[in-house]
């Protein structure tokens, strides 16, 4: 039976763990904090936890235009206490049910830090320490094959060091018992925007340090701008500079940029970034390869440079997601167990900005249609289409990629409440190679939304420069 050693019970740890036990193998997953790792206790279930009670908020506000009484935003509350009491509480349930998965399925769960301790280079197997709260070895494993799965952690600023009470990290926000008085957030990208959003649709004053020319610089600039406009329409406070330091002050906290201006709030959430957790796996002394950041180096089916040792997950870089992170785990195994596999296709992942509204993308996107000759791209609003005026949704667009010889689809952006849900379509469409005219040749609810993306379809089929 093929020993599997996993460090990490993340979703790239766990999803490995029920494949590698599906296809019959002896696995032990070894996790220093809790199954379901950080996606699930501290970072993505967390946080879209929060988003949903925030978002609620402003469903009750903007219900007052389609002539909803009584939803004026003074009557109208978060009870943050509450509201983080049900975040943990979702969390450690989500993290529960995995557990019991797991060990339903035969896996053995071991409490610990993990370690590689290969003492020689190209045995077939590999050696594996597991650490106690201090430091001591409280076990030693054997595997066949081993993945690190150890994922990332927040990126500490230095002169900005989390103090956990007024200078937090993202996993510092569960603990709050009232609403931030003015909130500052510092560092645009995904995690920075859905926090801004998200505390701002609760009501709370926000202003998000932006070091870029603006929000969400991966992102669709068409998106971005949207966001920002909703954003700063709805009271939140951009502020363009990159910080240097936070301290704290009487009142709170002052954010320092680097051009000698301050931003002064109560609280300051620092999101500016992550680091991969590599330190003390001793994966270079045992020939993993890591890139200067600190990532594991992987190839497509999941393997570093040292045969045998796979990795997975937010330790590699590739993309931190936790779908990518899972595809990565299981893949990992299937390569390992000698099933046949698909490598990661990464142009077919689709991913989220949980802001209000939300920004969904997959699949080629502007930053890389330099390098094609052929893309035709249409842009609707949905400010025209019928559900969206209904439910008076006038921020958001479809946005659609094909290539101009053939019309099948290479990439889509959708921007509006819900976007999760709606870029599947276009998901499907990548992944399989679809045209433009199947899209256009779907029937699409009326009125619906989606009906944008059958209709995004139907303008590109004029385009068809073979007629
Ligand atoms: C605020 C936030 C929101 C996010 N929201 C989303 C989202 O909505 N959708 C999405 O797809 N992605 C989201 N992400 C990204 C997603 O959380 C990560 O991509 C995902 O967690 C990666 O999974 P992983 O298994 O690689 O690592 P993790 O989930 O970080 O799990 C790794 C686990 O390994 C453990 N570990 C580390 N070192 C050791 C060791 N030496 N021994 C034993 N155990 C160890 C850690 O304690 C942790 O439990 C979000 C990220 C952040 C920061
Ligand atoms: N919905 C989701 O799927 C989701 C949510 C959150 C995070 N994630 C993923 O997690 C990963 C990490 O995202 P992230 O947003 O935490 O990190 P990031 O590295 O993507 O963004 C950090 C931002 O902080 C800025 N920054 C750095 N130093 C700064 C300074 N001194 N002052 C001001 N700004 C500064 C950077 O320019 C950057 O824009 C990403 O891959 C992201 O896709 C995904």
């Amino acid at each position: 039976m093929t020993r599997i050693v996993i460090i990490g019970g993340g979703p790239a740890g766990y999803e490995a763990a029920l494949v590698a036990a599906q296809l019959g193998a002896q696995v032990t997953v070894i996790e220093r904090d809790g199954i379901g790792g950080a996606s699930v206790l501290t970072d993505c279930v967390p946080s879209k936890t929060l988003i949903a009670a925030a978002g609620a908020m402003t469903s009750v506000h903007d219900s007052a235009v389609l002539g909803v009484h009584g939803a004026e935003p003074a009557a109208v509350g978060l009870d943050l206490a509450a509201v983080n009491q049900r975040v943990k509480g979702l969390a450690v349930a989500q993290s529960a049910d995995i557990h019991s998965r797991l060990i339903a399925e035969g896996v053995r769960i071991v409490a610990g830090q993990g370690r590689l301790t290969d003492d020689v280079r190209g045995l077939a197997a590999h050696r594996v320490q597991v650490l106690d709260t201090d430091g001591g070895v409280a076990e030693e494993l054997e595997g066949d094959v081993v993945l690190i799965a150890t994922g990332a952690d927040p990126r500490v600023l230095p002169g900005a060091e989390p103090d956990h009470e007024r200078i937090l990290d993202w996993r510092d926000v569960y603990e709050l018992v009232a609403m931030p008085e003015h909130l500052v957030v510092v560092g645009s990208g995904v995690t920075g925007a859905e926090f801004a959003s998200g505390y701002l649709e609760a009501g709370v004053p926000v202003t998000l340090v932006s070091s870029r020319d603006r929000v969400l610089p991966g992102e669709d600039s068409d998106a971005a701008e949207v966001l920002e406009e909703v954003f700063q329409s709805r009271g939140g406070r951009l502020e363009r500079g990159r910080a240097a330091a936070v301290r704290r002050s009487e009142k709170g906290v002052v954010v320092e940029l680097t051009d000698g201006r301050a931003v002064e709030g109560s609280h300051a959430l620092m999101t500016v970034g992550t680091v991969p957790n590599t330190g003390g796996l001793n994966l270079e002394n045992c020939g993993v390869e890591l890139t200067e950041a600190g990532h594991v180096v992987v190839d497509r089916v999941s393997r570093t440079s040292v045969p045998g040792v796979y990795a997975a997950g937010d330790v590699t870089g590739v993309f931190q997601l936790a779908s990518v992170a899972a595809m990565q785990g299981r893949i990992a195994m299937w390569h390992a167990l000698g099933e046949a596999v698909t490598p990661i296709k990464l142009k077919t992942v689709a991913a989220n900005v949980f802001t209000h509204p939300e920004i969904a993308t997959v699949g080629v996107q502007e930053q890389s249609l330099p390098e094609y000759t052929d893309v035709d791209v249409v842009r609707l609003p949905l400010a025209t289409n019928a559900r969206a005026k209904m439910s008076d949704l006038r921020d958001g667009f479809v946005k659609l990629f094909a290539r101009r010889s053939t019309g099948v689809i290479m990439g889509g952006v959708v921007v509006a409440p819900g976007a999760s849900e709606l870029i599947l379509p276009i998901a499907l469409a990548v992944t399989k190679g679809l045209t433009v005219a199947d899209l256009a040749q779907t029937f699409a609810i009326y009125p619906s939304l989606s009906g944008s993306i059958t209709e995004a379809g139907r303008r590109l089929m004029g385009a068809d420069h073979l007629a």
